[in-house]
């Protein structure tokens, strides 16, 4: 729900929602954005959509600015594989929850090549009928048997490169300066700098 407001400024009706289920991804973004954006969060659980990753993605911001009627964000998590040509991809949540850690390195096994990126796509959509914007971040690494806690995702498999632990293994704080997440939000916090988003006070 934007509506230009002379010049380049865009004025949104509300501040902008994070759509997610999911409660580890709000902190990391909550973390990296801190102050930048005005947000607030929603856990819904939208749709797990087939295809290219910014198509998913940009489907989910459809359906969540439907769903909440203003200006909002959501992004899509892939694990791609290089030896598998970007498998899982997308599907990496089923792939995860139904082979686990082990299995997901079991697939590589046949290969020489354990390369791997983590690729997070944003989109925005300003209100429920307007095309959303992505920005992607991607951190190259390696698929190695599981180190570190496991209290996210796939934290524990994936070792970036130039670094001799896992992304489990690393402080939060420095996961989250080279993540995939964290390569995303500097393209979506650039973005927001250059289009002068402001933000009608509540009533
Ligand atoms: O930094 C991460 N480190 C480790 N694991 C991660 C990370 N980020 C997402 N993940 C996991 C969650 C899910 O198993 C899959 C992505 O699927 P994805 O659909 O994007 O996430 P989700 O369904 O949990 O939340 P959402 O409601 O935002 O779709 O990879
Ligand atoms: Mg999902």
């Amino acid at each position: 729900m934007a509506a230009a407001a002379g010049g380049r400024a865009v004025v949104l009706s509300h501040p902008v929602t994070f759509v997610t289920g999911n409660a580890k991804k709000l902190e990391e973004v909550r973390a990296i954005l801190g102050n930048s954006i005005p947000f607030r969060s929603l856990k819904l659980d939208l749709p797990e959509l087939q295809g290219e990753p910014e198509e998913i993605s940009k489907e989910k911001a459809r359906l969540a600015a439907k769903e909440v009627n203003g200006p909002v964000l959501v992004e899509d998590t892939c694990l791609c594989f290089n030896a598998l040509k970007g498998l899982p991809g997308p599907y990496i949540k089923w792939f995860l929850q139904k082979i686990g850690h082990e299995g997901l390195n079991n697939l590589l096994m046949a290969y020489e090549d354990k390369s791997a990126y983590a690729l997070c796509v944003f989109s925005l959509a300003l209100g429920p009928n307007t095309d959303p914007i992505t920005f992607l971040g991607k951190t190259q690494g390696m698929i190695v048997p599981p180190r570190g806690p496991n209290d996210f995702g796939w934290d524990p498999i994936f070792q970036p490169d130039g670094y001799d632990k896992t992304y489990a293994e690393m402080a939060k704080e420095e996961k989250n300066k080279i993540s995939h997440r964290y390569r995303a939000l500097a393209q979506v916090k650039s973005h927001f700098v250059e289009a002068e988003y402001t933000f009608q006070t509540e009533p």
